[in-house]
């Protein structure tokens, strides 16, 4: 984990997106909203999106057609201390916030969401034991995470079973493992999503994000009626509501991380961050294929795998509808509490 600073110090900026680079990136400052990364972000930011580029981008295509799990990226991501940030640190990890996970895991996402989800996910089994395991459990789970190229597994679907996680039908056998005691699962369950709903969001704005700087390039180099197609307003709007969108997912996934990461029951924000950036990355992976038009439908350029990347942010960690159940439950409750 270590090795993530070291590499960080001598990563370069690769010079990717000026535009987005320069973008509002929410924190908190003692006096108030602060849209500046610190040192450290920056540093974390430059080695993911290092990673993405040289490692990520070049295989994507080969993994998507061998369909291929890829073990040789994920263990690469883990020799950087990529996939198990969160990790407390007396077992050896680093401890980040959510947020500091997000920003890395938005520019993996950049690359190939086929592979960060290979990477990333195992965040998500680890947070039940972060959130409520004791410290043996930790060190006996997550201490192993750190110590060999392991992932996690999260088991909470089942035939019959997805957006009611109430309804699971699995029980366990009276398995020193529980976390907290029996009947502590759901709420264990839900508070893991309130951490990982956030980066879900981070990851579908990884994907606008490609999609607008693909897309962008594109209409630079494609000329129609003699002039790059850039230049046509039927584009460049089309380009606008682009950054438009990934400008806001990439607010609505910092203000659920930092809620998370500040203590705050950020149920509310990680589902509207979640439904909204996964909104964003459909729309966005439809609108650049179209900008490719032909070229955009056929699998020699990268859009149309963007377009099918996309679908399943509308699908796992909680549907959209589920997520809208969330938000307007919230809202639902707050007005009653003030009626
Ligand atoms: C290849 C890459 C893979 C990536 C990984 C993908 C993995 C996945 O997709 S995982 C599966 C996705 N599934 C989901 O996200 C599940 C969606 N469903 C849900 O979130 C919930 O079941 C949901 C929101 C519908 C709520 O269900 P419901 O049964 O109505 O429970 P609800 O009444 O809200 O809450 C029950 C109790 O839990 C509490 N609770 C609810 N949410 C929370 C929370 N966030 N934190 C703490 N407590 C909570 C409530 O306060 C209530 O407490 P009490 O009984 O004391 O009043």
């Amino acid at each position: 984990m270590a090795f993530l600073k070291t590499v960080c110090t001598t990563s370069t900026t690769l010079g990717r997106r000026a535009l987005s680079v320069s973008c509002v990136r929410s924190t908190t400052h003692q006096n108030g909203y602060n849209f500046e990364l610190n040192d450290t972000q920056k540093e974390y930011q430059a080695v993911a999106r290092k990673f993405a580029r040289e490692e990520i981008v070049p295989v994507a295509a080969h993994y998507d057609k061998a369909n291929e799990f890829p073990h040789e990226i994920v263990k690469k991501a883990w020799t950087l201390g990529l996939n198990n940030l969160s990790i407390p640190k007396h077992c050896g990890g680093l401890e980040e916030k959510v947020f500091n996970f997000c920003l890395i895991l938005e520019e993996l996402s950049w690359g190939c969401t086929g592979i960060s989800n290979a990477i990333s996910p195992s965040g998500l089994g680890q947070s039940p034991v972060i959130l409520a395991g004791t410290k043996e459990q930790q060190k006996k789970y997550l201490g192993r995470l750190v110590e060999e190229p392991l992932l996690t597994a999260y088991c909470v679907t089942e035939p019959g079973t997805g957006s009611d996680v109430n309804g699971v039908k699995t029980r366990a056998k009276k398995k020193e493992n529980v976390l907290l005691g029996e009947g502590a699962g759901f709420k264990i369950a839900m508070g893991a999503f309130d951490k990982t709903r956030p980066p879900v969001a981070c990851a579908a704005t990884g994907i606008a994000q490609r999609c607008l700087d693909e897309a962008t390039k594109y209409s630079l180099e494609r000329k129609t009626f003699g002039v790059p197609i850039a230049h046509h307003q039927a584009i460049a709007f089309i380009l606008a509501d682009m950054a438009i969108g990934v400008e806001t997912a990439r607010l609505a996934w910092m203000k659920a991380a930092w809620e998370a990461d500040n203590g705050i029951r950020n149920s509310y924000s990680a589902s509207i961050a979640k439904s909204y950036a996964a909104d964003v990355a459909n729309k966005s992976a439809s609108d650049a294929v179209q900008v490719f038009g032909g070229a955009g439908f056929n699998s020699e350029y990268p859009v149309e795998k963007l377009m099918r990347d996309a679908k399943i942010y509308h699908i796992y960690e909680g549907t959209t509808q589920i997520q809208k159940l969330v938000v307007s439950r919230s809202v639902i409750d707050a007005t009653k509490s003030v009626a």
